[in-house]
C-alpha cells in the first residue's frame, strides 16, 4: 500500500468532462482519498496554448509508484491522449507528484520515466495551490511544506489560480 498525490490536468476539448471522469474512475477504483476542486490556470511553460483546468488527488491502494504511474497513463489514453509536444497542449495530462510509502517514508526516485517527487512541482502553482488548499499540512519531500512553497511564488502567478468549479 502507498499513498499519491496526482496532478491532473487539461486544456483541449472538454476540460472539465475529462478531470471529472478520470476523478470518477479513480473513485471507482477505490483509491481516491481526497481531491480539490477545479482550478483555471494559465499555461506554464514555454509553448503558447489555452488555458488549462487542474485538479490534484490523494489516492491510496495497493500500488507502488511504478502502478500509480500506470494507472495515471491509463486515464490520459481513456481521455485519448496523443503524444505532442513537451509541455504543449492535451486533453488529459496525469503527474505523480509524490509516493508515500505506510511508513511514511516518501519515494525518491531520479529515474527519468519516473522521478520522484516530480522534479518540477515545486515550482507550479497550478500544483502547489490546489494541493496546500486541499491539505495544509502536506510536505514535498527535499522542498519543505506546501503552504510555504505557495508563499515563495510570484504573487501574481498565485493569484492567477482561480477556482472554477463555483463559477460554473
Ligand atoms: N513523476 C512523474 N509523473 C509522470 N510522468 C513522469 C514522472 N517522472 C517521469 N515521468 C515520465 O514523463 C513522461 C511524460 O512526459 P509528458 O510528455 O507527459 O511530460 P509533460 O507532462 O509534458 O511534462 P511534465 O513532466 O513537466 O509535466 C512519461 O513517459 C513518464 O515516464
Ligand atoms: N497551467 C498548466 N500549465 C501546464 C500544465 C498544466 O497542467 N497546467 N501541464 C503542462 C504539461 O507539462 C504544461 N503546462
Amino acid at each position: 500500500m502507498s499513498r499519491a498525490v496526482l496532478s491532473l490536468g487539461a486544456n483541449l476539448g472538454d476540460r472539465a468532462n475529462a478531470l471529472r471522469t478520470a476523478l470518477t474512475a479513480l473513485k471507482d477504483d477505490g483509491v481516491l482519498v481526497a481531491r480539490s476542486t477545479l482550478y483555471e490556470t494559465p499555461p506554464w511553460g514555454p509553448v503558447e496554448q489555452p488555458p488549462y483546468l487542474n485538479a490534484i488527488a490523494v489516492v491510496r491502494g495497493d500500488r507502488d509508484a511504478g502502478g500509480w504511474l500506470a494507472r495515471a497513463q491509463e486515464l490520459e489514453e481513456a481521455a485519448g491522449r496523443t503524444r505532442e509536444v513537451r509541455w504543449g497542449a492535451r486533453t488529459l495530462d496525469v503527474d505523480v507528484v509524490t509516493v508515500t510509502r505506510d511508513d511514511g517514508a516518501p519515494v525518491i526516485s531520479d529515474d527519468p520515466a519516473l522521478t520522484l517527487p516530480h522534479p518540477r512541482a515545486h515550482e507550479r502553482a497550478f500544483v502547489l495551490v490546489p494541493w496546500a488548499t486541499l491539505d495544509p499540512t502536506a510536505v514535498l519531500p527535499g522542498r519543505g511544506r506546501v503552504p510555504d512553497l505557495v508563499a515563495a511564488l510570484d504573487p501574481a502567478d498565485v493569484a492567477a489560480v482561480v477556482r472554477w468549479d463555483h463559477l460554473h
